[in-house]
């Protein structure tokens, strides 16, 4: 998964190292050389490495350490933020990075037996890291927060959102949390059915108007019953739409401000890649969204639109689509994700 990435991630550390002139340790001699061999220098001079590395190779093995500095990486620095850009994550996530990354290595002292690869994976962890912080835990939130809770799912056509309530509702349904399904996609006569066959398959209650009424009326309307009947869970599906799509918009506004959902959950592909990015930003700008679900990263996807998503919302990830059936929504661990990419 998300190999492109990790090929970044290898080729900058690579070039840290060759920087330094810091072997990598299976390459390392057991003792530190009292000189360098002045052969071997003018060996990798011919080969044509550029003199710098020579003379920070040389500098290494007379003081048995290397300070970093930005001529070192900028280099290295500069095509890792391509590489990222070229792999869906956002211009300014990238920058982001770059910069962290810089900051955290620039001075550094690197010791003989230090590994300069592990020093850059964690320059690199950290700073992915604290994009995906949150103190959000949508569990505690459901098991904590007074019934019925309200969930809206939003997003544009064909992402996976009626999919994803429905994986979230058997989750729920599971965990014995008594939840109603809302069809407030009134708009495609197909989604009715949709969800309609996910409540019979989950024996779940869905609240559904005739096809082309108001979407903010629908899922309102799930809400009285469940408070009627103390339900926990209200999911509300959504139309697709694009956000470019202004009447579509203002629509999602109206039901937002109707029906004042707990939750605001927006749902893209994983896939989409960059387009998702944008899609979120745009999501949130309109109507506020509270954290993200990015479906179908059991397709081969780069992965960047995961962190830029999170950055570009300044909200969690919450959950990934796996895969088609119920049971593939996993929860989204950022540390399970860095270190498929950093290793
Ligand atoms: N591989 C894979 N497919 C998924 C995943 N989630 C959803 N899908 C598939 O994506 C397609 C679209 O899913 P829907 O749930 O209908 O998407 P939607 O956003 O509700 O679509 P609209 O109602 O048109 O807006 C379906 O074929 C789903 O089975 C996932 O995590 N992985």
């Amino acid at each position: 998964m998300f190999k492109k990435l990790k090929d970044g991630v290898n080729s900058l550390k690579n070039k840290v190292e060759e920087k330094t002139g810091i072997k990598k340790e299976e390459n390392r001699p057991e003792e530190i050389p009292e000189k360098l061999d002045q052969e071997e220098i003018k060996e990798k001079t011919e080969k044509g490495k550029k003199t710098s590395l020579t003379t920070k190779a040389k500098k290494f093995i007379k003081e048995r350490k290397v300070i970093l500095d930005e001529k070192d990486i900028e280099d290295a620095i500069s095509d890792f933020k391509f590489d990222l850009i070229e792999n869906d994550v956002a211009f300014d996530v990238a920058e982001k990075i770059g910069e962290d990354v810089k900051e955290d290595l620039v001075g550094r002292e690197i010791k003989w037996r230090e590994d300069v690869g592990e020093i850059v994976n964690e320059s690199l962890r950290n700073s992915i890291l604290s994009i995906f912080e949150s103190p959000f835990q949508f569990k505690t939130y459901i098991e904590e927060k007074e019934k019925p809770i309200v969930i809206i799912f939003v997003g544009t056509n064909g992402v996976g959102k009626t999919t994803t309530i429905a994986k979230m509702a058997k989750w729920l349904r599971d965990t014995d949390y008594k939840t109603v399904l809302a069809n407030g996609d009134t708009f495609r006569a197909g989604a009715m059915e949709q969800i309609t066959k996910h409540g019979e398959k989950l024996n779940l209650k869905v609240i559904k108007h005739q096809e082309g009424s108001d979407p903010a009326a629908v899922i309102y309307d799930a809400v009285e019953f469940a408070k009627a009947n103390e339900y926990d869970i209200v999911l509300g599906d959504t139309a697709g739409r694009m956000h470019t799509d202004v009447n579509l918009m203002d629509q999602i506004k109206k039901i937002k401000r109707v029906v004042d959902p707990d939750l605001v959950l927006f749902v893209d592909e994983a896939v989409a890649g960059s387009d998702a990015v944008e899609r979120s930003r745009e999501f949130n700008e309109a109507i506020d969204i509270d954290a993200s679900i990015l479906t179908k990263i059991d397709a081969d996807v780069s992965g960047g639109a995961a962190i830029s998503v999170s950055y570009a919302t300044n909200n969690p990830i919450i959950f990934v689509g796996t895969g088609q059936n119920y049971d593939d929504l996993k929860k989204f661990d950022p540390e399970w994700f860095v270190d498929e990419i950093v290793g």
